[in-house]
């Protein structure tokens, strides 16, 4: 799993113009949820377009572990004979998510109501992260953990024998724990109730309104209100993994920023608590539009066309958009040092405690390329140099964070000298044909240790 090979340093270079199709692998969060809501259906779950990178690889294992019979059938063709709710089997063993904050989050979530006990672990990365954001909620059902310091893996979660069902309001914008919480709830007689202030990305909610459960989503003066009503039996369901918008942002972006580009990215997922990137950046003057546009299994979707674009000027972000585009921080930093100006982003505290601090790692990386960054605690802005105006030329450290490595890979892309990743690892944990796939559009990315 990442962070415990060798690493895998990377450069970029300034590439000619990006022409061609994308087709970016499967949605992480949804392939995540595929699975763990499969192992939890009675009957068998078949999936097509499952992202098989690292972090998903991980909650398959880990979906075997508790007892769910999970195969692997061809390309991204998965097939999950499910234990039922209140059927996991107690691992044998430590329970390794590697790099997925989402794995974890919801796996403990999942198996928090069940009479068994589990031990999670993962790289360095996850080691480092908060999980009180979990086992805070998974208390007031009556499950105990036992972890590190400051709540960290790893952690022993004991389920709670009796459940109670549980009212929550969740204390920061997070879909993982608003999922934990919902996954708990499954095995809970009686209805379990979550309210966020901030509506964050829904598909546990749309996933498990598919798979059967009674779930009602309403609005109301409180926050976005989820009530869930326990025990259900879920039925098993053939699922299609939309493409991930959070991948396909990063050959969206090289091509706004590579001079002479025309990117189309086929089928892309525009579920408004996904896309806040698309709109961010046809606010800051991109050429990016939304081609044949349809409804597909209930969601918004289309086709994207990023158009090289020069003339692109620095904006503030809204802060309300922030949990719709969390994920796309790093690579929007990108693309506003090309802009002219400064760009914005404010109500980004959740960006500190990702694969690494998000705007610590970018910030670095891009005060070594030459472009003058600002931040605060939940705060950050970039000024735009220009359409060719980022010197380059430096050594970046991905810190065991894709996101950031392949950020810093488009950078290579556009910048005039070129960018070293001091290792790009990571990239295979959401988007493990990164390399293959921006190749084939143009983009000289290599490995450099031969
Ligand atoms: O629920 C999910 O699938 C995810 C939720 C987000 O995390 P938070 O819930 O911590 O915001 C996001 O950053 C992550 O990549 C995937
Ligand atoms: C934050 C991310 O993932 P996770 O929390 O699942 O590690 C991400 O993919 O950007």
């Amino acid at each position: 799993m990442s962070g415990h090979g060798p690493a895998i340093p990377m450069t970029a270079r300034k590439s000619g113009p990006l022409k061609g199709e994308a087709r970016v692998p499967g949605d992480k969060s949804i392939s995540h949820r595929s699975l763990i809501l499969g192992a939890m259906a009675v009957g068998e779950t078949h999936i097509t377009g499952l992202l098989e990178g690292e972090d998903v690889l991980g909650t398959a294992d880990a979906m075997r572990a508790f007892g769910a019979d999970v195969e692997r059938l061809g390309d991204g063709e998965w097939r999950v004979n499910g234990v039922g709710v209140g059927g996991f089997a107690e691992p044998e063993d430590v329970i390794d998510c590697g790099n997925a904050g989402t794995g974890v989050r919801l796996i403990m979530g999942a198996m928090a109501t069940s009479p068994i006990t589990a031990t999670f672990t993962g790289d360095a990365s996850l080691r480092s992260r908060p999980m009180g954001r979990v086992t805070d909620p998974i208390a007031l059902f009556g499950a105990q953990s036992y972890g590190r310091d400051g709540g960290r893996i790893p952690m022993t979660i004991v389920g709670a024998r009796e459940p109670v069902a549980v009212t929550y309001t969740t204390p920061m914008a997070s879909a993982q724990v608003k999922s934990a919480v919902l996954l708990a709830g499954l095995n809970v007689p009686g209805k379990t109730v979550v309210i966020e202030k901030e509506a964050t990305r829904d598909h546990t909610e749309r996933m498990l309104a598919g798979f059967g459960a009674e779930i009602t989503v309403e609005d109301t003066d409180e926050g976005h209100k989820i009530t869930l009503t326990g025990q259900p039996e879920l039925k098993p369901q053939t699922i299609t993994v939309p493409r991930d918008p959070s991948s396909a942002a990063f050959p969206v972006c090289a091509a706004l920023i590579v001079p002479g580009s025309d990117v189309l990215v086929p089928n892309i997922g525009l579920n408004p608590t996904r896309a806040g990137l698309f709109y961010t950046l046809q606010d800051i003057g991109a050429d990016l539009t939304f081609e044949n546009e349809r409804v597909e299994g209930g969601e918004p979707v289309a086709d994207l066309r990023a158009k090289y674009s020069p003339n692109m000027k620095g904006i503030e972000v809204p802060a309300e958009r922030a949990a719709s585009m969390i994920d796309e921080y790093p690579i929007l930093s990108v693309v506003a040092s090309f802009a002219t100006g400064k760009t914005d982003m404010p109500g980004v505290h959740e960006l500190r405690v990702k694969e690494s601090d998000r705007i610590d790692a970018m910030a670095k990386g891009l005060r070594a390329a030459g472009v003058t960054v600002d931040e605060g605690e939940d705060w950050w802005s970039v000024e735009g140099l220009g359409p060719d105006g980022v010197p380059g030329g430096c050594t970046v450290a991905t810190v065991l964070d894709h996101r950031i490595a392949m950020s810093f890979a488009c950078l290579g892309f556009a910048s005039r000298k070129p960018i070293n990743l001091d290792d790009g690892g990571p990239i295979a944990t959401s988007f493990p044909v990164f390399e293959p796939l921006m190749s084939g559009l143009g983009a000289q990315i290599v490995r450099s240790n031969g």
